[in-house]
């Protein structure tokens, strides 16, 4: 099998550090048959779903993809914007973001692209973009805080199996989590508290997380105690005693039992508890997308409200706000350390262009320009 190259390579160009951001991946379209085409890819990952392939093909093909893409379709709808699917449009942002205040920082030479595990824009793809740019060494940063192996192992999976194709690696890194990373922490009270200083606050915060089977936890993932750490170090800085915040799991898929107490039972239950206000955030989403402004702000809060409360707000997700980006350019810094960011100034170029020049006798066939 050939190897992809770099054929194209000079001596000269412009060697880069490449930023990747990736998030999960979203449909290209809020219709049945791009909801077909993403559900595939997604549902098919057997990081995602770890049931034996030929039995999970039967009821892949065979169920699930007949229902849930009319299904899933009609509230991608609910939620799309006219710039199109919300976690692709806060992603681009967010990168922009980091982009604009990283060349600000480091110059030209820091190359910032993202990408989605599932769909558009596709791994593969940006990793060809950033080696055409000179990429010489990679920052991976899924912008998934605590790991899973669902998410961060599965995006380290579609990465390696990209470089398994690959002839000249770059240097590489990967982000595997963040979950208590200080700065993030502090986004998100900052986030929290601006919230409450608008809107008031409520009796009850509710951190809610997307849930996994809990067969995963109990064979080793260390999402579940990566939430609640995240919860009880986002509940010190905001100094909430025990009894005034909540850690809930949403988004079940399938029969068996996931991570609880879930999300929708939660809500449903706190009215007769005497819990009639509550502030809603999601902490691991980086981005709002269906699970949190269909699930939460819209089913969930009915769910709450049908039950007898009589306050919910929704704190969106942090998203490409001025904090988070600060946040995550600082989780990246400290990811790049001892990793000099390449100074191809103008006369660097010049000194190799001149070294190139006078070697251009070399014997040696196809790249004269070492
Ligand atoms: C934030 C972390 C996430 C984990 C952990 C996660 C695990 C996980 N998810 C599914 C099944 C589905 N998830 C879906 C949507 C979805 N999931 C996440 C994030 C995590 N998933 C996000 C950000 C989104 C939203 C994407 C968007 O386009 O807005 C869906 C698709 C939606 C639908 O058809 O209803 C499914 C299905 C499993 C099985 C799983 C762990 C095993
Ligand atoms: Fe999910
Ligand atoms: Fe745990």
């Amino acid at each position: 099998m050939p190897y992809k190259g770099t054929e194209n390579f000079s001596h000269n160009q412009a060697e880069r550090l490449g930023v990747l951001v990736t998030n999960l991946g979203t449909p290209d379209a809020p219709t049945p048959s791009a909801l077909r085409k993403y559900l595939a890819e997604f549902l098919w990952d057997p990081r995602v779903v770890e049931v034996p392939r030929p039995l999970w093909w039967l009821i892949l093909h065979g169920v699930i993809l007949r229902i849930r893409p009319r299904r899933s379709a009609k509230a991608y709808a609910g939620v799309w914007s006219p710039e199109g699917s919300p976690l692709l449009v806060h992603t681009a942002k967010q990168a922009e973001g980091i982009r604009e205040a990283l060349q600000a920082k480091y110059g030209s030479n820091v190359v910032v692209g993202f990408a989605m595990r599932y769909g558009n824009p596709s791994i593969p793809r940006v990793l060809d973009e950033m080696q055409q740019q000179g990429v010489t060494k990679l920052l991976v940063l899924p912008l998934y805080p605590q790991y899973s192996a669902s998410t961060s192992a599965s995006t380290f999976d579609a990465i390696s199996k990209d470089f398994m194709g690959r002839r000249w690696l770059p240097d590489f890194r990967f982000v595997s989590h963040y979950h208590d990373f200080p700065a993030y922490i502090e986004a998100m009270a900052q986030h929290i508290e601006a919230h409450w200083a608008e809107h008031g606050r409520k009796q009850k915060l509710i951190l809610s997380y997307h849930g996994i089977p809990l067969k995963y936890l109990l064979n080793g993932d260390p999402y579940h105690c990566e939430c609640h750490k995240t919860s009880r170090l986002l509940a010190e800085r905001l100094g909430l005693k025990k009894d005034e915040y909540l850690t809930t799991f949403q988004s079940r898929f399938g029969r068996e039992e996931w991570l609880k107490p879930y999300t929708d039972e939660t809500l449903k239950s706190l009215p007769a508890t005497g819990v009639k206000s509550i502030d809603v955030f999601c902490p691991g989403f980086s981005s709002d997308c269906l699970e949190t402004v269909e699930e939460i702000d819209e089913e969930n809060r009915e769910y709450f409200m049908e039950a007898g409360g009589k306050e919910f707000a929704y704190i969106p997700c942090l998203n490409a706000s001025p904090g988070h980006i600060n946040a995550l350019v600082q989780l990246i810094e400290e990811n790049i350390q001892g990793w000099a960011v390449p100074t191809n100034d103008g006369e660097q170029l010049e000194a190799r262009a001149k070294l190139a020049e006078a070697r251009k006798q070399a014997t040696f066939p196809g790249r004269n320009d070492i």
